[in-house]
């Protein structure tokens, strides 16, 4: 009989998750996840349950990496939530199955891995897409994924100035107070992002934030948030004159309303730059629109498990 699953709490998550680590297993991902090989990997686009009385969403992440055996998936809710509201707006647990008898080897906390895999891709995305030379980091927004982003972006890349705008100045300032490096706060968003080389949206709003005309010319956009067909981050003008990059086709065009709803064509996945089958327009004003993947979620989780079975 299988053993009974192990429960990897929040703080193991946390101490066993590293992104050099996660960089790497990523790229494989994204790269075979685009070389559309269903014997390879098998990722359905998530399946989202509306929590309407609550204004939110029950998603459904399942995925299996084949050649990895890897069988997992995350149940995440995801909610709007109004200005100064303390519920989460985000939460996830992550299943890890044994794929040859179907039983669940570990329980795992998902906020984790959601905060660490979404910064870890949208850094891919800078790694690949930003100016060559990027001084200035503006992040959108100061939350969990606003955190997270700081971190694995200053960690990568060495940017001279990092910028923080957010909807309430008070949290924008919670946020530079909490990080480790020097970060100033701006109360607009057209200032913040003036004369930015890479800009990270991570805010819950659903009407867009970030307008073309103040992005820089080749300028890097990581577009984080808007993850429903209705909801947007970025306008119409920022996301036609943008080369537009996505981690999932299928994805984006199901759920994302900044491409649905500006009709912005998507150039390419992150796993064909990867791959080499699709150009890094660097050049380029450049916008990556991340949705949120079942294998980042997978390779997150065999991670933290191989490090949990390590220490135990
Ligand atoms: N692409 C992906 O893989 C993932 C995307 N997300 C999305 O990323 C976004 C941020 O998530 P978290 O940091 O976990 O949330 P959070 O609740 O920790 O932070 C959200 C931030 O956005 C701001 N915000 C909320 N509504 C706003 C509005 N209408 N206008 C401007 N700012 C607003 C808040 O003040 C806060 O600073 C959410 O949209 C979430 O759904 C979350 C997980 C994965
Ligand atoms: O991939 C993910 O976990 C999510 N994408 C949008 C909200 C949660």
């Amino acid at each position: 009989m299988a053993e009974p699953p192990v429960l990897i709490r929040q703080d193991e998550v946390e101490g066993l998750l590293h992104y050099k680590d996660l960089i790497p297993r990523l790229e494989v991902a994204l790269g075979k996840f685009s070389k559309l090989d269903s014997a390879e990997v098998i990722q359905p686009v998530r399946t989202t349950v509306p929590l309407q009385k609550y204004n939110g969403f029950l998603g459904l992440m399942p995925a299996y990496l084949v050649h990895e055996d890897i069988l997992c998936t995350k149940l995440v809710c995801f909610y709007k939530r109004e200005s100064g509201s303390t519920l989460p707006s985000t939460q996830a647990t992550v299943l890890l199955f044994d794929p040859e008898y179907g039983n669940v080897k570990a329980v795992m906390d998902g906020e984790v891995i959601t905060a660490k895999r979404t910064a870890a891709v949208s850094a891919i995305s800078a790694k690949l897409l930003m100016p060559a030379k990027s001084e200035v980091l503006t992040i959108l927004g100061a939350g969990h994924q606003a955190l997270s982003h700081y971190n694995v972006f200053t960690e990568t890349f060495s940017f001279k100035e990092v910028r923080v705008w957010s909807r309430r100045k008070e949290t924008a300032e919670r946020f530079a107070q909490s990080t480790q490096g020097h970060v100033t706060v701006w109360e607009s968003v057209e200032e913040a992002v003036n004369g930015a080389d890479v800009i990270v949206t991570v805010t819950g709003a659903s009407e867009p934030v970030l307008f073309g005309q103040w992005v820089k010319p080749g300028a890097h956009v990581a577009a984080v948030g808007a993850c429903r067909p209705d909801w947007r981050e970025l306008d119409d003008v920022l996301m036609r004159q943008a080369e537009v990059y996505v981690d999932s086709r299928e994805g984006a065009v199901a759920e994302s309303g900044d491409i649905i709803l500006s009709g912005a064509k998507v150039f390419a996945e992150l796993g064909e730059v990867l791959n080499g089958t699709r150009p890094a327009l660097r050049e380029k004003t450049t916008v990556f629109k991340s949705l949120g993947m079942g294998i980042q979620d997978a390779v997150s989780a065999k991670l933290v498990f191989e490090q949990w079975k390590n220490k135990h």
